[in-house]
C-alpha cells in the first residue's frame, strides 16, 4: 500500500469538539441549547444503529435528545404529525427522519414538512434549491463532511477534476453540486455510464457513492488520484466499501478507509448542522456555503 489514509474518525472528534465548544459558547451568550429530533420508523437494525450513534453523540456535544420511534405499520398522517409536533417545538433545532422508511410511506412529502431552518439533512426543496442555486443553508451531512475531509488533508478542488460516482438524493447529487461551488470539474457517472472506469480516470477526486460492493477497482484509479468511499456493506468479514481498498490503495495518494473514513465525518456533520440551525433560528444569519 502506497496510500495515505485518511482519518475520518481523528477528523470528526475534531468537527464535534468544535461543536461542542459552539454549543457552550451559544448557551453561555443566553441561548437555547440547541436539540436534534431524530425519527425512526420501523425496526431496520442498520438504522437503529445509526440512529443510536446519532444521538449518542448529540449529548456528547452538549445538544438535547428528542427521540421518537414509530412501528413500521405508521401511517402517512402520523408521521407527518410527529413532524409536525416536532416543527412547532422552539427547543427542537433539528429534525432528521431517519430513511429509507418503509415502503408504503412517501419519504419526500414527509422531508417536505420539515421546516427548512431545521433541515439538519438538507434534504427538503428549499434547502435543495438554495445549495443548487449557490445561496446559504444546510447541506446534507455526508457530501459536506467529504469536502471537510478534503480541506483537511489539503486537496485542492479548485479546477480539479472531480468524478462522483452515484447520483442519490442524500449523496451523489449534493456531493456534484458542494465540489462545483468549490469551482471543480464535475463528472457525474451512475449505472448507465458507458465505460465506468474510463470516465473515473478522469479524476483527480474520485467519490464513489454507488451503493455496489467492491465496484471501483485499480483499473479505476489513474496514479495519484484522492478516493472517498461512502459505501457501506456488511459482509461476514465485517464492513466493505464500494471500493476496492487494498488494490485501490496501490494506486492512489489518499484513499478513505470503511469504517473509519466517511462514515464518522456524517455524524460529526449532523451536529455542526443542527447547531448552525441553533444559531439560524436565534437570529444568525443562515448557514454559509
Ligand atoms: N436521513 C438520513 N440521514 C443520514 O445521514 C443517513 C440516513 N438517513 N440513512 C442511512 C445513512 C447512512 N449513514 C451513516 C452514518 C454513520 C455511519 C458511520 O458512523 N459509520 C462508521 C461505522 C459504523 C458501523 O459500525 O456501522 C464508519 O464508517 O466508520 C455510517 C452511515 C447516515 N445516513
Amino acid at each position: 500500500m502506497s496510500a495515505r489514509l485518511i482519518d475520518g474518525t481523528a477528523v470528526a472528534r475534531r468537527v464535534r469538539d468544535e461543536v461542542a465548544k459552539g454549543v457552550a459558547e451559544l448557551v453561555a451568550q443566553g441561548g437555547r441549547t440547541p436539540g436534534l429530533a431524530t425519527i425512526l420508523v420501523g425496526d431496520d437494525p442498520a438504522s437503529e444503529v445509526y440512529v443510536r450513534n446519532k444521538r449518542r453523540a448529540c449529548a456528547a456535544a452538549g445538544m438535547r435528545d428528542f427521540h421518537r420511534r414509530l412501528p413500521t405499520t405508521a401511517r402517512q398522517e402520523e408521521v407527518r404529525e410527529v413532524i409536525a409536533e416536532l416543527a412547532a417545538d422552539d427547543q427542537v433545532s433539528g429534525i432528521l427522519l431517519q430513511l429509507p422508511v418503509p415502503a408504503h410511506l412517501d419519504s419526500e412529502a414527509l422531508l417536505d414538512h420539515i421546516p427548512y431552518d431545521k433541515d439538519v439533512d438538507g434534504l427538503t426543496v428549499k434547502n435543495v434549491g438554495r445549495l443548487a442555486q449557490g445561496r446559504p443553508g444546510l447541506r446534507p451531512c455526508t457530501p459536506a463532511g467529504i469536502v471537510r475531509l478534503l480541506d483537511e488533508y489539503e486537496v485542492p478542488l479548485a479546477g480539479a477534476e472531480v468524478v462522483v460516482v452515484g447520483r442519490s438524493v442524500l449523496v451523489g447529487r449534493p456531493m456534484a453540486q458542494l465540489v462545483l461551488a468549490r469551482h471543480a470539474t464535475v463528472t457525474v457517472c451512475h449505472s448507465r455510464t458507458k465505460d465506468l472506469a474510463e470516465a473515473c480516470r478522469r479524476a483527480d477526486v474520485l467519490i464513489v457513492a454507488a451503493g455496489v460492493p467492491q465496484l471501483i477497482g485499480r483499473d479505476a484509479v489513474r496514479r495519484g488520484a484522492v478516493v472517498v468511499d461512502v459505501g457501506i456493506h456488511r459482509g461476514d468479514e465485517g464492513l466493505h466499501g464500494d471500493v476496492r481498498f487494498e488494490e485501490v490503495a496501490e494506486v492512489a495518494s489518499l484513499v478513505t478507509p470503511v469504517p473509519g473514513g466517511v462514515g464518522p465525518m456524517t455524524i460529526a456533520m449532523l451536529l455542526h448542522n443542527t447547531l448552525e440551525a441553533a444559531r439560524w433560528q436565534q437570529g444568525s444569519a443562515a448557514p454559509a456555503a
